[in-house]
């Protein structure tokens, strides 16, 4: 059997380890002859990576196992690149999320003003991680869940049309782990799902059972009452502003009774709810720095000092199984069934043809076939077009260099009240972001001094 060589971009990501320990767990399904790390920060990724040596020193000791900063070495003899690095890291997205909260906006990692910056951030280095993909491993596909992926899909759409890039998000995974649980089955596994929307911004139609049975009307029952919440065992969602999301989804349902709910929609229906439950001083980041990152590099550190994994609590993300059913379906031509952001081309029968749809594909070695989704109703259309409008004005705007595009972007947000309101965050965005965005140009001086925004 053909044992694979997987490049993970982000080596420093507080997901590493656990991702590492799910591919170990899955070596059965899909054996591997080598794990390299790459990363742009060589300090962050040391820690990650010398406790990842421990690791696979005492499990799969026949794994060869690098970590390189250098992208030849990093990209060479690769047969998939699983990619996951958040530009700016955590500070930025502190900025992201306390930015907007400032001028009384929705302040998140990946929707709103924040996930705008975060997209104007991410555009490039993806595209320049998968270059260097391409270029040392020209036969390698790429396994992309680097945030926002919305916007990231769109600019590969539009920027790399012909590379074999996958976007894919486990937001729709997690929750339909939540779904199995309140329909009383063991695994999601065990469900047939018919989804479609945006990244982030999605529906559930339709819900069976393997026997066709629908499962819709028990956890509709269900979600009316209590949202997502269930106890599904130990993950990071149990902290106090996830388990609000997911008990926020009762009432995103109430909207639209008819599907059932992503939980990120909660930001674009209930914003006003998100400002007036936001701490401005202490947000998303700072409660995964505090927790997340402050645990995975706690046990990093344990495991190098140790030089043993004995006792170490680091667990195997399971959330991160889908990213091996993905790699198993190009590797083996499974035909899995599974949620990918992909062009929509006529799928959703009445959306644009040109959006980044997050729909089921049926996954083999030449990558997604989209299913047909039909016709869907005026309400999900009409708050698809404005957000893919927003994620489309976005990467025009970083391709442009274009202060216009952006301002537009940001003011076509669902969670932004004005066009003056989305310039104060725009500006302030600009200036918190000169080292990463690209350089973006003004509009003429008398038209902004012209403009009575107050
Ligand atoms: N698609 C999904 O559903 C999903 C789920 C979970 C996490 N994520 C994403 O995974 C990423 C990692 O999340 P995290 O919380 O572990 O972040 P993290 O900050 O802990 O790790 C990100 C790593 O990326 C590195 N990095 C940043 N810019 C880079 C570049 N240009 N080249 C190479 N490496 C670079 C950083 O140095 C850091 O080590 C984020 O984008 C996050 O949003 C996506
Ligand atoms: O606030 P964070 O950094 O903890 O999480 C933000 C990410 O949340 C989603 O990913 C979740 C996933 O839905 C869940 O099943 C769990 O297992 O872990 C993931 C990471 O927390 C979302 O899909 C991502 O896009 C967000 O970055
Ligand atoms: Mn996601």
């Amino acid at each position: 059997m053909k044992k694979f060589s997987v490049a993970i971009a982000g080596g420093g990501s507080t997901f590493t380890p656990g991702i590492v320990l799910m591919l170990l767990d899955n070596l059965d399904k899909f054996p591997l002859r080598k794990i390299k790390f790459y990363d742009n920060d060589e300090e962050r990724q040391d820690t990650i990576a010398r406790a990842c040596e421990v690791i696979l020193r005492e499990k799969a000791p026949e794994i060869e196992f690098l970590a390189t900063t250098d992208p030849e070495e990093a990209f060479t003899d690769i047969d998939f690149v699983m990619a996951h690095i958040r530009v700016g890291k955590y500070a930025m997205r502190e900025l992201d999320e306390k930015i907007p909260l400032k001028h009384g906006v929705v302040g998140q990692e990946t929707c709103g003003p924040g996930g705008i910056a975060y997209g104007m951030r991410s555009i490039g280095p993806v595209i320049e991680i998968l270059d260097y993909m391409e270029k040392y491993s020209p036969e390698a596909w790429m396994l992309n869940y680097s945030n926002p992926a919305a916007i990231v899909a769109e600019a590969t759409r539009k920027l790399r049309p012909n590379s074999k890039i996958l976007n894919i998000c486990d937001m729709p995974v997690g929750i339909e782990d939540h779904m199995a649980k309140i329909a009383g089955l063991n695994s999601r596994k065990e469900m047939s799902v018919s989804y479609y929307g945006l990244n982030h911004f999605g529906w559930w139609k339709s819900i069976t059972d393997k026997e066709g049975n629908d499962l819709m009307p028990k956890i509709k029952e269900h979600v009316r009452k209590h949202g997502y919440n269930a106890d599904i065992g130990p993950n990071q969602h149990v902290e106090a502003s996830w388990n609000d999301t997911f008990v926020k989804a009762r009432d995103v349902f109430a909207v639209d009774p008819d599907t059932l709910p992503n939980t990120y929609l909660k930001y674009y229906l209930f914003q006003d709810y998100v400002v007036e439950h936001s701490d401005k001083e202490y947000t998303r980041a700072n409660e995964v720095m505090d927790g997340r990152e402050k645990f995975v590099f706690g046990e990093c550190r344990k495991i190098i000092e140790n030089q043993s994994t004995e006792g170490c609590k680091l667990e195997v993300d399971d959330h991160a199984s889908y990213i091996v059913d993905l790699a198993r379906a190009i590797a083996y031509n499974t035909h899995e069934r599974m949620l990918l952001i992909v062009e929509n081309n006529g799928s959703i029968e009445n959306f644009d043809k040109t959006a980044m749809v997050e729909i089921p594909c049926i996954v083999g070695s030449n990558g997604p076939e989209p299913l047909r989704i039909g016709t869907i109703p005026q309400f999900q259309k009409g708050l698809m077009e404005q957000q893919v409008s927003v994620e489309k004005l976005v990467v025009e705007g970083w391709i442009e260099r274009s202060y216009q595009k952006l301002w537009q972007a940001i003011t076509l947000s669902k969670t932004v009240p004005s066009a003056s309101v989305a310039k104060a965050i725009l500006d302030d965005l600009l200036e918190a972001n000169k080292e990463f965005w690209p350089e973006i140009k003004r509009p003429e001086v008398e038209n902004v001094e012209a403009l009575s925004l107050v």
